[in-house]
């Protein structure tokens, strides 16, 4: 059997119609690299807990954008045109209820965030205005260009046994970042400037692992990446193999 795994789709206006969507090669990598195949969630709140239990893992892929500040207990609002207030409600509820039953869920980027916030974290909402910070936004030119690896990052703990390496280089499109680590926690990659690039959740009885970057952009392109999303594969199989077995 295939595991399944689920992507929270993002609130888009689309041919000025109100749609449910996510970049396709979040599910691409899946298939590619996970031995899975995904299937998307719409961000309709907690009510799509329920399909919980017809899965066997969760990507929480990036976005453009940002997460609510009064997610993480701020007013002020530095990217006021740039949110997806029902996004939020679907992933927070959804990242501490996976947690909780010991499903596997990877986070990517907006994923990473959302994340922290689910665990009680906060985060900076434009990295770059910070002094001592590099710009982690993405370059400009072509879609490949724009997705190139850019800085190296440090990796320790459980993600540089996936990855088998201790430094590697990561493409980068973010504007926001990890602020105050959310307790629960831990941080497994971070770049030269100090930026919070991976973290793990120290307690999860399964994999649970975000990473800041783009693993998911030519997936197949370097052994981290791929090692990265066959390990996901590998922990929701599992997952799915044990709770057949409970079933
Ligand atoms: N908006 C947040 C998160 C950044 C992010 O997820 N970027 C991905 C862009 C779209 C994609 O490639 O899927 C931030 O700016 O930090």
């Amino acid at each position: 059997m295939t595991s399944i795994i689920g992507i929270p789709a993002c609130t888009k206006l689309i041919a000025n119609h109100h749609q449910h969507a996510t970049p396709a090669r979040y599910g691409e990598a899946l298939i590619r690299a996970a031995d899975a195949v995904p299937v998307l969630i719409p961000p309709e709140g907690e009510r799509m807990l329920a399909v919980l239990d017809r899965l066997d893992g969760l990507l929480f892929n990036g976005s453009p954008s940002n997460v609510m500040p009064d997610r993480y207990g701020v007013t002020q609002d530095e990217t006021p045109d740039a949110h997806d207030p029902d996004r939020d409600a679907t992933t927070l509820a959804m990242i501490e209820a996976a947690i909780a039953r010991g499903m596997p869920v990877f986070g990517i980027c907006r994923g990473l965030q959302e994340i922290n916030v689910a665990l009680g974290g906060t985060l900076h909402q434009q990295v770059h205005n910070i002094a001592g910070r590099a710009d982690h936004r993405g370059g400009v030119g072509t879609r490949a260009e724009q997705y190139a690896v850019r800085h190296e990052v440090h990796l320790t703990g459980t993600l540089a046994e996936i990855c088998g390496a201790r430094t590697i280089m990561v493409n980068s499109l973010h504007g926001q970042a990890i602020d105050r680590l959310a307790p629960g926690l831990v941080v497994e990659a971070t770049a030269p400037d100090g930026t919070i690039e991976a973290v793990r959740v120290v307690a999860a009885r399964n994999f649970a692992l975000a990473v800041q970057w783009h693993p998911e952009w030519d997936v197949l392109g370097a052994p981290d990446r791929q090692r990265l999303f066959a390990a996901f594969g590998a922990a929701c199989a599992a997952y799915r193999n044990r709770t057949a077995q409970a079933a």
